[in-house]
Formats: C-alpha cells, sequence, structure tokens
C-alpha cells in the first residue's frame, strides 16, 4: 500500500466512512473559510493604512497658535501661499500685528485675510473658546488648528526653578488642549478637519537638561493618540510634529541659559531653518499623516518611537516594521555616545571647581 492511500484509509477508518471523496465538499468548505478568514484579516491590517484626503489649503480657514514667532510664523506664511486664510493666535499684540504683515507679503489672491488675536493660551479656557468663538464668525469654521505656542526651559532638574515645572505644563500641554477643545465640536460636525500638536524631538527622547520641558512634549503624543482614535471616524486628522533644533527666537532664548551637556547632545541633529521644517509639517499635516519628524536622525527617532501609534500609508508601515530592530542598535551607539558626553562634561567641571579651590 502506497503512502498516501494508508493516510487516506487512516482518515476514513478514523471517520468511519469508506470512501474518502465523501470528504471533499468539508475540504473544500475548509478551504473556501480559510480564505475568508485570512481576507478579514488582511482586511483588518490594511483598513488602519488607508490614507485620508488631502485637505485643500486653498480657501481653508487655518488657526496657528504661536504664529508669531518662529515656526509658528513659518507655518503661517506655508499655508497663506498655499492660499488660507489665516489666524495668528499669541499673547504680544505688536509681534502679531508685525508678524500679520510679514505673512500678508506671500498673498496669492486679494480675498484672502490675516486675523490677530492676543489670548493666552494656556490661562482660561473659557477665554479661549470665546475667541476662537469671534475667529469662527470672521473667517467660518476652523479647518486646521495648528497648536504651535510653546516655550522651553533648560537646566539640571535641581537648578530648574520648581514653578517652571508647572508652567511648561501649562503652556505647552494645556496651551494645546484648550484651542483643540474649543474647534473640536464644529469639526466633528462638520466631520472634517486636521489638528497639529508641535512636539519635539524631545518629545521622543528624554535628554540631560530637558526635564521640564520633555514631559510637556510627551504629553502631547498621548493627547495625540487618544484623540486620534476618536474622531478619526469623523474624517478629522491629528498630526504631531517632532522638530530638531530650529533657528528661531525661541531657541535664541533657550540658549542662553542651556547647559553644556544639552547642546552637545543636541548639536547630534543640528539645527533646522523654520521655513524649512514649516514646508514638512504643513505638507504631513494636509495628508493627514500621524507623523511628521524633520531629517535623517527625525525619521529614525519618528520610527524607532512608533509604539501603537496610528500608522497613515501602507510604507509608512512597511519601513517601521523593516527598520525597527536597526534602528534600535543604531540608538544604542547614541545612547552611548551621550552618557558619555554627560560624564566627560561632569568630570571637566569637577576638575575646574578643585582647580578653582586650590588657587
Ligand atoms: N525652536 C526649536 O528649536 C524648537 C521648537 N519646538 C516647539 O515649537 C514651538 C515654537 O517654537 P519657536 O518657534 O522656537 O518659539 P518662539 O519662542 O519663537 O515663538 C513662540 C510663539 O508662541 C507664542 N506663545 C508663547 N506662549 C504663549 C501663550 N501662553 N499663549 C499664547 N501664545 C504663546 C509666542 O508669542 P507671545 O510670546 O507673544 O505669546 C510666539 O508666537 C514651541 O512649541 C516649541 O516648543 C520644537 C522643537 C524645536
Ligand atoms: C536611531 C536613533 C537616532 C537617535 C537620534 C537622536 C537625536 C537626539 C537629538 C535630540 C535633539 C532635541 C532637540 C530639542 C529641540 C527643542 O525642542 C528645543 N530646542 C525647543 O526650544
Amino acid at each position: 500500500m502506497s503512502s498516501e492511500e494508508s493516510l487516506s484509509s487512516t482518515i476514513t477508518d478514523w471517520l468511519f466512512i469508506n470512501s474518502w471523496w465523501l470528504l471533499l465538499p468539508f475540504i473544500m468548505l475548509l478551504v473556501v473559510a480559510a480564505f475568508i478568514v485570512a481576507f478579514v484579516l488582511l482586511l483588518y491590517m490594511i483598513s488602519p493604512l488607508i490614507s485620508p484626503k488631502p485637505l485643500k489649503l486653498n480657501g481653508a480657514h487655518v488657526v496657528v497658535t504661536g504664529g508669531s514667532s518662529g515656526i509658528g510664523k513659518c507655518i503661517a506664511i506655508e499655508c497663506y501661499r498655499q492660499g488660507a486664510f489665516i489666524t495668528l493666535v499669541a499673547r504680544d499684540e505688536t509681534k502679531l500685528l508685525q508678524a500679520k504683515k510679514e505673512v500678508e507679503k506671500f498673498a496669492i489672491n486679494d480675498k484672502q485675510v490675516v486675523l490677530c488675536i492676543s489670548v493666552d493660551v494656556s490661562s482660561d479656557y473659557n477665554q479661549v473658546e470665546s475667541v476662537i468663538k469671534q475667529a469662527q464668525e470672521k473667517l467660518g469654521p476652523v479647518d486646521m488648528l495648528v497648536n504651535c505656542a510653546g516655550t522651553s526651559v533648560s537646566g539640571k532638574f535641581e537648578e530648574v526653578e520648581v514653578d517652571r515645572f508647572k508652567k511648561l505644563m501649562e503652556v505647552n500641554y494645556l496651551g494645546s488642549v484648550y484651542p483643540t477643545r474649543a474647534v473640536i465640536t464644529t469639526m466633528k460636525e462638520r466631520r472634517m478637519g486636521r489638528i497639529m500638536f508641535v512636539s519635539s524631538q524631545a518629545g521622543q527622547i528624554g535628554l540631560f537638561g530637558y526635564t521640564a520641558y520633555s514631559p510637556s512634549k510627551f504629553a502631547l503624543r498621548g493627547l495625540a493618540e487618544s484623540l486620534q482614535m476618536e474622531i478619526k471616524p469623523y474624517n478629522i486628522y491629528v498630526t504631531v510634529a517632532y522638530p530638531p533644533d530650529t533657528d528661531t527666537p525661541g531657541l535664541a532664548e533657550e540658549n542662553k541659559t542651556k547647559p553644556l551637556e544639552t547642546k552637545l547632545i543636541s548639536e547630534t541633529s543640528g539645527v533646522c531653518q523654520p521655513e524649512q521644517v514649516a514646508k514638512i509639517v504643513v505638507r504631513d499635516a494636509v495628508q493627514g499623516n500621524f507623523n511628521s519628524s524633520v531629517g535623517p536622525d527625525g525619521y529614525m527617532l519618528s520610527a524607532l518611537t512608533c509604539g501603537m501609534s496610528p500608522v497613515t500609508s501602507i510604507t509608512e508601515a512597511l519601513q517601521q516594521i523593516i527598520t525597527m530592530g536597526l534602528f534600535r542598535t543604531i540608538a544604542l551607539f547614541y545612547l552611548g555616545s551621550f552618557d558619555s558626553i554627560v560624564r566627560r562634561c561632569m568630570i571637566q567641571r569637577e576638575q575646574s571647581k578643585s582647580a578653582d579651590k586650590r588657587e
């Protein structure tokens, strides 16, 4: 007896059936079921990967908090030159008016408007809600909200004043929650919209000197992920931007008190121009990409820290799946070099301290 015959007879014996072909319908049923299961699984895998329809910026109303300076101002310009109507939000009115003039230079038609609103985005929700309402009355419902208002403090943990920890959480985190809360209901009703949170590379990796700043930027990621899951069925897309050091008045201010360690470590991913950052993050928000990174280090950091964040394209998913192990290996070398920077700086400080004492 051949092995095939023995197998079929074993099966038929076992099932008390004399002719194996009686099993054919069941086998076919099994095959069909397996196909259906595979198809459903594939649909499940693909469904989060379907890219949204890009937002048309021409004629759209874009609100930019922190729009009077640095990255925010460049984001406003980038949207304006694509035909958007802009609301700039910040505290200082003179800076706002100055920025409005700069943005207006990039008009592409004579209907475009730049509106300025002076408010502290972090202090009182009702105030933020009422100014957003005013802006919507003048320029229509908000199509895209860019949460860029923010500030930074760097210094060793024990040297940062205690109230700074609270301040940074208020401005960088709550200052993004409040404007978002003020626009979300209308966006859900209209079943469209984009919300951008400007985090930082320091919102993907905790670094020496950023014990107050990093947590406020990490927090935005948690907010963004949770919110995205809630509002995706309403066709609203969230983008988190992670820029490296960027040449702005904010960075110049931060550099005045930045520890040497923080400077040396941050140099790894260099300094970008705000125009370049604005181009990339606006493009990603328009496309509805959840993640927006700048530069090669930014790309690696984002792939490495994608965790359970949503994906918005098949290419992105494949890149993450393939590169994760490799990038973790590279990251270990970076971490080693950061540790050695910190150790060298400490030794140098101690040596110069003891030299001072001897004098
Ligand atoms: N520059 C960099 O290296 C990087 C910056 N980032 C982030 O990008 C964002 C912009 O940074 P950058 O362009 O450097 O900053 P700038 O300091 O140049 O500009 C900050 C803007 O935010 C506004 N702002 C600050 N606090 C408030 C507040 N409480 N209410 C309303 N508006 C406020 C400022 O106006 P006013 O003071 O008048 O209110 C200004 O328009 C920040 O969130 C920052 O953390 C991320 C990575 C790198
Ligand atoms: C494969 C792994 C690659 C790892 C690369 C790591 C690079 C780390 C550099 C971090 C730079 C942080 C800049 C923060 C900028 C900022 O937010 C402030 N300037 C705001 O004012």
